[in-house]
């Protein structure tokens, strides 16, 4: 059996990983994380969720988890999963990471950390995602400089970091179809009087609101006809299957920072 830690098991995300953990055939949930002081350290993990009583306590103790797991998953925070990262590689635990809103120095760290750990990262662990960074990279080569292309993503009002890990995935993907630096062209949020549009800006813009699991549109702009690929959400489960997927996945892989390309044999990060 493949022994899974979920970090951040309070969450949105830690919340639906522990139910897939438990329908994941192979796998079993050993360890249920939360960061010091939470309301469910202590806890006995099922009656934190609501439910009967299961057997295993939260706990704030990273490296006792660690100890009791082969694999941790973690969709929480980006400094705690840089820390986090750390830790599991020294301890040998492989780490699937799903968070997101990572800086420059975040995802360097992450870097030199997977030179001795093993990680798949992806800013959403979803099939069709993954599916659709692939045909954007393909339509963005294709389409060529004259289409205009804007990345449009919906989320729900708690979500703290834009762009999301997703559109920032479509926007690496379509500056890639084009042979261009995404940091050069990025184009975040327009207001006021910006001029017209820039020449080859990849755009973006982020809506919050509501319960929007998660919407993502590219939009190839270009005379006369627009092409929009689009990606919906309907059940935040989806992710944390990925994230299983991926935790089986990486069982006796070598040191690295997989992607979920990778992960569901679409081509590497
Ligand atoms: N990659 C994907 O497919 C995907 C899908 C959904 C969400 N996400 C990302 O996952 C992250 C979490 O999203 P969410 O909606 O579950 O947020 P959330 O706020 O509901 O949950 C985050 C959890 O992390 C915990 N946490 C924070 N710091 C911690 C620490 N140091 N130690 C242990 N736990 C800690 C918080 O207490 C909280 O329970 C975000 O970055 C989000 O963008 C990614
Ligand atoms: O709910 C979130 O937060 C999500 N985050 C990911 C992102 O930033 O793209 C994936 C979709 C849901």
């Amino acid at each position: 059996m493949r022994k899974i830690a979920v970090f951040g098991v309070s969450g949105r995300m830690g919340q639906m990983l522990v139910q897939a953990t438990d329908e994941q055939p192979g796998a079993v949930l050993a360890a249920a994380v939360e960061r010091a002081g939470h309301g469910w350290i202590g806890q006995d993990l099922g009656q934190a969720m609501g439910g009967a009583a299961r057997g295993l306590v939260v706990t704030d103790d990273i490296d006792a988890a660690l100890a009791a797991s082969d694999v941790v998953i973690d969709f929480t925070a980006p400094d705690a999963t840089v820390a986090l990262a750390a830790r599991a590689a020294q301890a040998g635990v492989a780490h699937v990471i799903g968070t997101t809103g990572f800086d420059d120095s975040h995802l360097a760290a992450l870097a030199e950390i997977a030179t001795r750990g093993h990680i798949v990262r992806a800013g959403n662990m979803s099939l069709g995602v993954n599916l659709l960074v692939t045909l954007a990279r393909q339509v963005a080569s294709a389409l060529g400089a004259e289409y205009d292309i804007e990345i449009i993503e919906a989320h729900h009002r708690h979500k703290v970091d834009a762009p999301s890990g997703t559109a920032l995935m479509l926007g690496q993907a379509v500056a890639e179809g084009r042979g261009v630096s995404l940091a050069d062209m990025a184009d975040r949020g327009r207001d006021g009087m910006t001029g017209a549009r820039r020449d080859g800006a990849i755009g973006f813009h982020a809506i919050r609101g509501g319960d929007f699991i998660g919407e993502h549109d590219v939009i190839f702009a270009g005379p006369g006809e627009r092409v929009t690929l689009r990606h919906v959400a309907s059940d935040r489960a989806l992710f944390a299957r990925g994230a299983l997927r991926a935790a089986m996945w990486l069982e006796g892989r070598a040191p690295g920072e997989y992607s979920m390309l990778d992960v569901l044999g679409l081509g590497g990060r």
